[in-house]
C-alpha cells in the first residue's frame, strides 16, 4: 500500500488557484523532492500532507485512509528556521517532542517514564552530532546545529512521514552538506517516509529517490484566478536508492 496517495487536489487560496489537480502515489520509505518555482505553492502542498491546511478539491490519503483534519505524531516537520523554542535547552526541545507525543493535553511527563524518554532524547542528540550540546539554548547555537536540533525535535515524535520545508536552504554550503548527509543517513536507517521542498536541484538529486516538480504554466496575475500550478514532471531517480540499502 502505498504511504501516501493524493488524489486530484486543488487548493484555492481567496480568489487564487494555488494548485490544481495535483495526483499522485508515494510508496513507504520514498524520498521524495518536492522542486518548482517560488510561489508555486510548495509549502502549501507540505502543509497540506501535515493536516495544517485542507485541500480545497480532492482528498490525501496516508496508509489508505484520509488524513487527519489536524497534525498528529505520525507526521513531524522541519522549517527552514525557527522550528526550535528559543527558551528551551537541547534537551528541552528533544523532549518537547516526545511530551507531544506521550502527553499531549499536559505537554509534561514525569517520574521513571520520563527518565527513560531522557535517555532516548539524549540519543537522539547524538545521532544528530549535538551529544556535547543538550544544556545550551538556541541562541547559543548555530544555525547548522538548530537545524540538527529541529530534526531531533521532529524524530523524537516517531512520525511515519517527515515534511521538510528547505531545512537547509538557510546554511553555508560546507555545513549543508554535511547535514545533508546526516538526512540521508536517518532515512537510510529508520522507517521513515520522508517529502522534502527544496530549491536546490543538486540538493534534489543528492537526496531523493523521486523528484517532482511543480509549475505554474500560466502565471499571469489575471490567470492565477483560472489556473493553478500543475505536476509537471515525476522524474525518478535512477540507480534507485532503497532506503535501508545504502552503505553510508
Ligand atoms: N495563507 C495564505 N494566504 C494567502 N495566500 C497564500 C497563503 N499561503 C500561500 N498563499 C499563496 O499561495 C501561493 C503559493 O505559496 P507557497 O508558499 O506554497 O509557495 P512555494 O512554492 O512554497 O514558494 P517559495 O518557494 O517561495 O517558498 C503564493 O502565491 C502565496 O501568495
Amino acid at each position: 500500500m502505498s504511504a501516501i496517495k493524493v488524489e486530484k487536489v486543488w487548493k484555492e487560496i481567496g480568489d487564487q488557484i494555488v494548485l490544481e489537480n495535483i495526483s499522485f502515489e508515494l510508496a513507504s520509505r520514498e524520498f521524495l523532492m518536492l522542486v518548482g518555482p517560488s510561489g508555486c505553492g510548495k509549502t502549501t502542498f507540505l502543509r497540506m500532507l501535515l493536516g495544517e491546511t485542507a485541500p480545497t478539491r480532492g482528498r490525501i490519503l496516508l496508509d489508505g485512509e484520509p488524513l487527519p483534519a489536524e497534525p498528529d505524531s505520525r507526521r513531524g516537520i522541519v522549517f527552514q528556521r525557527y522550528s526550535v523554542f528559543p527558551h528551551l535547552t537541547a534537551l528541552g526541545n528533544v523532549m518537547l517532542g516526545a511530551e507531544l507525543r506521550e502527553a499531549p493535553l499536559l505537554g509534561k511527563i514525569f517520574g521513571a517514564r520520563r527518565k527513560v524518554l531522557q535517555e532516548e532524547a539524549r540519543a537522539l542528540l547524538a545521532e544528530v552530532g549535538l551529544d556535547h550540546a543538550e544544556n545550551k539554548y538556541p541562541a547559543e547555537m548555530s544555525g547548522g546545529m538548530q537545524q540538527r536540533l529541529a530534526l531531533a525535535q521532529a524524530l523524537m515524535r516517531r512520525p511515519k512521514v517527515l515534511l521538510l520545508d528547505e531545512p537547509f536552504g538557510a546554511l553555508d554550503p560546507g555545513i549543508r552538506g554535511d547535514i545533508q548527509a546526516l538526512m540521508q543517513k536517518i532515512w537510510n536507517e529508520s522507517p521513515l517516509t520522508v517529502v522534502m521542498v527544496t530549491h536546490d536541484l543538486s540538493e534534489a538529486f543528492r537526496l531523493g529517490t523521486r523528484i517532482l516538480a511543480f509549475e505554474r504554466r500560466r502565471d499571469r496575475p489575471e490567470e492565477k484566478t483560472r489556473y493553478g500550478a500543475t505536476l509537471a514532471q515525476d522524474i525518478p531517480i535512477w540507480p534507485r536508492r532503497i532506503a535501508g540499502a545504502l552503505k553510508i
